[in-house]
């Protein structure tokens, strides 16, 4: 090597070991920059109330991000022990949480969704830039739908509910002469998933097995994918969703949905306007017509209906619907499982009402609210296993000054701890206990028949919300609930397999699942027994 070529390369492995030297120092700025920005974000930028869930003021947003993520009922108990009159925040990821207490439910009750939107605050929790579920900023045909025609067609719904759930019991249940295991995760999501097709698509659609599987798998991945890009900061959603496999999965579900639904939509949009142009505007003659497609298609103007928009809006729908309803059936049949004193106590309910109604397949809706001890434990149960943690949210559009001077400023996120709320022993005395006849005997006192039902809401009791925007599916939810509990419990026995307790929740953030790996051991009635024979016959 000669002089000149020995200066130019010592050149050269000076400027590389400067040019590491400044990358080293630039990375280290950048990270160091960046831990500073989520430390002072979080405690001078958004609404100025106390912040909870740091061990210290050094403690980094994606820390405590990550304690959310594992524990979210440490930090909502807290918060809620400590400032249970008052706002207080806590830090994601993606947002700071402006957590309200119950107090200020009837204020906010009566704001317009211009002020303080739920749908906008359910379209940012469920990711919906990158999950598919921003169809429902649209427009709120669902939300019409559900509350103008779903809810007061439950009387005629209780039948094909029932035809679905016999159909789907035949095949989606084991013979089982002896005990047999099963994960009831997975059966009872089939005869949810069964059931609300039905209502939503009517036959023979609802029997398509490819529909069967967006239905639920969409759910899924939408789950996974906001469970994993919660853990990020904002400004990485875009680039982890289009590298996350449950993100294009989700999409993939909803061009299956339109490329399956779409020519059927139009079909029936067809027939709609045929059956208007004849004179003829009784679109309900057939009761297959009675389903959630036809209803949004009759009630949506021309914006509203167009077919693909209409096929998304089923598959969100399913979202809405499925999981939530299965996950608190799974939950009972844990809890019964666990205290299998009280099958007995709700099967001798159920006959009494055969005895005065006739055979379950004439039940109508006045049928079923008089199972009060199931409709009890159903509630009891969901309060030990909500699935969530936080509920009635909103995103605040305009400033909002509340009666004593709490702010809620233009773009917060407001949600309240429902279940420490309800926990609360002035809300729930012994909330320690599992009582599956708490409901059941609040509504033995005077006034209170009608009240404490799995459906109804009240300020403390949120688990559906509460207001114009409570959930609009849950009168359904609790009717297709008691159809299978009522169909499981009299015609199995039900047990936890030798040595095994009540399968354990599995939770991320504010969410929390039933297990899904779980067993229990299921074995046949007598046929006498059977509640497709209990009262049949009989004048
Ligand atoms: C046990 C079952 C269910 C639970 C626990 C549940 C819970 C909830 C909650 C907490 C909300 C938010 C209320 C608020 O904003 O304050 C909600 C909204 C909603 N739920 Fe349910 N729900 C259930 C079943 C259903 C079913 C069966 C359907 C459909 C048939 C449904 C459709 C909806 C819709 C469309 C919304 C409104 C979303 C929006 O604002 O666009 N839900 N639900």
């Amino acid at each position: 090597m000669n002089s000149s070529s020995y200066d130019t390369a010592s050149l050269a492995i000076k400027a590389t070991e400067q040019l590491r030297a400044i990358t080293v120092l630039e990375v280290a700025l950048a990270l160091l920059g960046g831990y500073a920005f989520s430390i002072l974000s979080m405690h001078l930028g958004g609404p100025k109330v106390p912040l909870v869930g740091l061990r210290s003021i050094f403690e980094s947003r994606y820390l405590a991000n990550w304690r959310f993520f594992r524990n979210a009922g440490s930090v909502l108990n807290l918060g809620y022990g400590k400032f249970h009159n008052q706002a207080w925040k806590f830090a994601r990821a993606d947002t700071d949480m402006l957590v309200l207490p119950s107090q200020y439910v009837e204020e906010l009750r009566s704001l317009p969704s211009q002020v303080a939107s739920p749908t906008v605050a359910h379209a940012f929790n469920l990711s919906g830039g990158h999950t598919n579920m921003n169809i429902i900023l649209k427009n709120n045909l669902h939300f019409r739908t559900l509350q103008e025609k779903l809810t007061p067609n439950l009387s005629r719904l209780t039948r094909p509910m029932q035809d679905e759930l016999n159909y789907a019991c035949k095949i989606d249940l084991p013979e089982c002469e002896d005990w047999v295991a099963i994960k009831p995760y997975y059966t009872i999501l089939r005869l949810v998933s069964r059931i609300s097709a039905r209502i939503f698509l009517g036959l023979p659609y609802c029997r398509n097995e490819e529909w069967l599987e967006i239905s639920t798998e969409f759910t899924e991945n939408v789950f996974v994918s906001l469970v994993v890009l919660r853990l990020f900061p904002r400004y990485l959603h875009g680039v982890l969703a289009w590298i996350l496999p449950s993100t294009w999965i989700g999409a993939s579900y909803i061009r299956r949905a339109q490329k399956l639904l779409v020519p059927e939509i139009k079909k029936r949009q067809a027939a709609l306007a045929k059956k208007i142009e004849s004179g003829n505007d009784d679109v309900s003659d057939d009761p297959n017509d009675n389903n959630l497609l036809n209803w949004m298609i009759q009630l949506g103007n021309n914006i509203e209906t167009k077919p693909h928009d209409l096929a998304h809006l089923e598959v969100v729908m399913s979202l809405a619907s499925i999981h939530t309803s299965q996950m608190n059936a799974v939950h009972v049949l844990y809890d019964l499982a666990a205290l299998p004193g009280y099958i007995e106590n709700l099967r001798e309910e159920i006959v009494q009402v055969i005895k005065e109604d006739g055979p379950w397949s004439k039940w109508d809706k006045n049928s079923f609210y008089k199972l009060k001890k199931l409709d009890s434990f159903m509630r009891e149960s969901q309060r030990f296993n909500p699935p969530s943690l936080l509920s009635y949210h909103r995103v605040i559009l305009q400033d909002i000054v509340l009666k004593d001077g709490t702010l809620l400023p233009r773009g917060s996120h407001i949600a309240m701890p429902v279940n420490a709320i309800q926990n609360h022993p002035s809300v729930t005395p012994n909330p320690e206990v599992f009582d599956p006849l708490r409901y059941y005997n609040l509504r033995q006192r005077d006034g209170e028949n009608h009240l404490h039902q799995f459906a109804t809401t009240e300020p403390n009791i949120l688990n559906f919300g509460h207001g114009k925007h409570a959930c609009p599916g849950r009168f359904f939810a609790s009717l297709e609930i008691k159809n299978i509990l009522v169909r499981l419990l009299m015609d199995y026995d039900w047990k936890l397999p030798e040595g095994q307790g009540r399968p354990e929740n599995l939770k991320a953030h504010e969410f929390i699942f039933p297990n899904q790996k779980a067993t229990l051991l299921m074995k046949a009635r007598p046929k006498n027994l059977s509640v497709l024979v209990l009262g049949e016959g009989e004048a």
